[in-house]
């Protein structure tokens, strides 16, 4: 058992593996998981719904702060309530998908977002992944991690989770979204998709589930200790 309770971030481009392994690791450490790539995602979708210009920051800005965004753990799964709503597979939709990243450009929106997630990670014992979480959200994290992939094989991971889930998918469509997000996530002016300084690199593309979740906890085993 660790010592003390830490803060562990995870971030890397679009399938890289992020939210699998930081589960794994949460459960395995009895942390607590926060998915922020989900918060980014529910407000897009709440955006779509009410028809509003996802190129207006300040509209979209407007509809968060009126917006409770709930990450609860469930037995099997974490669950993401919108305004009380259960949005789980909702925001997991392809239209959500292909906007979420020009939502999440908006430097308004992102502070709000920032400011939550800086308040659910405040007691530690948390494992937080998104893409700017080591570099800006959790800058004191004591354990960062920064996953990586080919393309090709994020791409191939998508479509076998697509086509176990029974989803109509497309492998070169797949790649070429996966690019596009990846390409608006490094290139957006206001914390982009960056590997902090003080992360770890593990390229995710020949390991298992399994291998890389060990390396993590191994990670933070030492930083425990
Ligand atoms: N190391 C790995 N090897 C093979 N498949 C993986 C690996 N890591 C994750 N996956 C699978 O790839 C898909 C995308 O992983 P996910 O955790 O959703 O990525 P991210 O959170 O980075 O977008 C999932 O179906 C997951 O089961
Ligand atoms: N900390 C974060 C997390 C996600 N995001 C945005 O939200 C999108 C969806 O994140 P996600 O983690 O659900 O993406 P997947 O890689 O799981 O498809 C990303 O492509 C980013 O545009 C972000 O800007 N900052």
């Amino acid at each position: 058992m660790l010592k003390s309770k830490l803060a562990i971030a995870i971030d890397g481009p679009a399938a890289a593996g992020k939210s699998t392994v930081a589960k794994i690791v949460a459960k395995k450490l009895q942390y607590i998981y926060i998915d922020t790539g989900a918060m980014y995602r529910a407000i897009t979708h709440k955006a779509i719904i009410n028809d509003i210009d996802l190129d207006n920051g300040e509209e979209l800005y407007q509809l968060l702060k009126k917006t409770t965004i709930d990450l609860q753990q469930g037995a099997k799964e974490q669950k993401v309530f919108l305004d009380s709503t259960d949005v789980t597979e909702d925001i997991r939709n392809q239209m959500v998908t292909n906007k979420v990243s020009v939502v999440a450009q908006h430097g308004l929106v992102r502070k709000e977002m920032v400011k939550r997630q800086r308040e659910l990670s405040k007691k530690r014992g948390v494992v937080m992944d998104g893409r700017d979480i080591g570099s800006h959200v959790i800058p004191d994290a004591e354990v960062k991690i920064f996953l990586i992939a080919s393309v090709k094989e994020r791409a191939e991971r998508r479509h076998k989770e697509n086509t176990k889930k029974g989803y109509p998918s497309d492998l070169k469509q797949l790649e070429n979204e996966i690019e596009r997000r990846d390409q608006l996530d490094t290139e957006r002016e206001i914390s982009p998709l960056v590997k902090a300084s003080d992360a770890i690199e593990i390229d995710t593309t020949s390991l298992s589930i399994q291998e890389v979740s060990e390396k993590i906890l191994e990670i933070v085993k030492r930083k425990g200790e």
